[in-house]
């Protein structure tokens, strides 16, 4: 039979995502409902490692579920990435008594948790990114709020991008992973969406397009540009040059990752930061939790970590039937 686990640590990692606040309370009262000890750690791994390490109370997760970021703070952690510093950060767990820790985060940081659960330490993954790039989950907290944030803010320049007659150019959020951008590109009706998983762009069939949807009347072009795609300043130069249509560049940014999570997003986030704990206490680690027609999982995560997440085909193909 599994130990019984008496106090667990939560920590989140990486980007914080819209919804992290509403995993950490439902991880608290859970726990505490099971009458467990719960140490929050600061800054992530980071906070580990410098033993950043408090209490958290019922109390102390009043009036977090509506507010983005993270209230425990989070970090991208080089020292984690190496074996001593994964043996140190799992020295630290042992030396705070943490038995089972829950790590809110995306890809990496659940890399970080394999390591710890490798040494002895039993995790649990939740994924909190707004890139929804795991793949053994249909869903990853803060993607929603993320995905509305920079929608409505592309209907404001596409507002200003008709009255102008003009192409814009609107860079959304997305190293790696195209989204974000292939959401937005739907929502927004863009004529044009730009991927990070399809980077080879031929730039002169997007001018001619640009050229062909002017003469067929149309009155703007919007072009969503994913970040790994990037260059959307240059871009814009050398579209307005070819095109003598003018052209603007809008880079979104750090607003896409902030605000209020959506309902969702804290839904979520509540029923995945529960579900953490109950698994630590059935004594299961290396898991990550996640979502999948319709139910709540949990998946080995060396699987999760070994799997690709690729952009649904069916998605890309209905946005680019609804450019014309
Ligand atoms: N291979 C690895 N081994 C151990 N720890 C890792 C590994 N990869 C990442 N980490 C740890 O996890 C942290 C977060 O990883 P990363 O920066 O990739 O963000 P993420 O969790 O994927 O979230 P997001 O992509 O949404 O920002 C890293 O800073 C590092 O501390
Ligand atoms: O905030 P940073 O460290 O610049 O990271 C940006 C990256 O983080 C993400 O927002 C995910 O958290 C990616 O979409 C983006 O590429
Ligand atoms: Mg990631």
């Amino acid at each position: 039979m599994a130990k019984r686990i008496r106090t667990i640590g939560v920590l989140t990692s990486g980007g914080d995502a819209p919804g992290m606040n509403a995993a950490i309370r439902s991880v608290v009262r859970t726990a505490l409902g099971k009458g467990l000890r719960v140490r929050g750690i600061r800054r992530g791994y980071q906070g580990l490692m410098e033993e950043e390490i408090i209490d958290l109370s019922a109390r102390d997760v009043s009036d977090t579920i509506q507010r983005g970021g993270t209230i425990l703070q989070t970090a991208r952690c080089k020292e984690m990435r190496t074996e001593e510093g994964q043996q140190k950060a799992a020295a630290i767990c042992k030396k705070y008594g943490i038995e089972g820790l829950v790590v809110i985060g995306g890809d990496g940081s659940f890399a970080g948790a394999q390591k710890l659960a490798n040494l002895g330490i039993n995790t649990i993954g939740i994924p909190g990114t707004i890139d929804l790039d795991i793949d053994c989950t249909e869903y990853t907290i803060g993607f929603d709020t993320a995905v509305n944030t920079a929608m409505e803010a592309i209907d404001k320049v596409r507002d200003t991008s008709t009255s102008h007659q003009r192409c814009s150019i609107v860079e959304v959020m997305g190293r790696d992973a195209g989204y974000l951008a292939l959401w937005c590109g739907i929502a927004n009706g863009a004529e044009e969406i730009l991927l990070p998983e399809e980077h080879n762009y031929d730039e002169s069939e997007i001018i001619k397009r640009i050229i062909e949807n002017r003469d067929r009347g149309k009155k703007h072009y919007i072009i969503i540009n994913a970040e790994g795609v990037g260059d959307s300043i240059n871009m814009a130069k050398r579209i307005e040059e070819a095109t003598g249509m003018e052209t603007r560049a809008t880079i979104l940014g750090h607003m896409q990752r902030g605000g209020s999570p959506t309902a969702k997003d804290r839904v979520y986030a509540s029923i995945m930061g529960a579900k953490a704990v109950e698994l630590l206490c059935e004594g299961k680690t290396n898991r990550v939790v996640g979502y999948k027609h319709g139910e709540y999982i949990d998946v080995d995560i060396d699987e999760a970590l070994n799997m690709e997440k690729k952009l649904p085909e069916y998605q890309l193909e209905i946005a680019k039937k609804l450019a014309i």
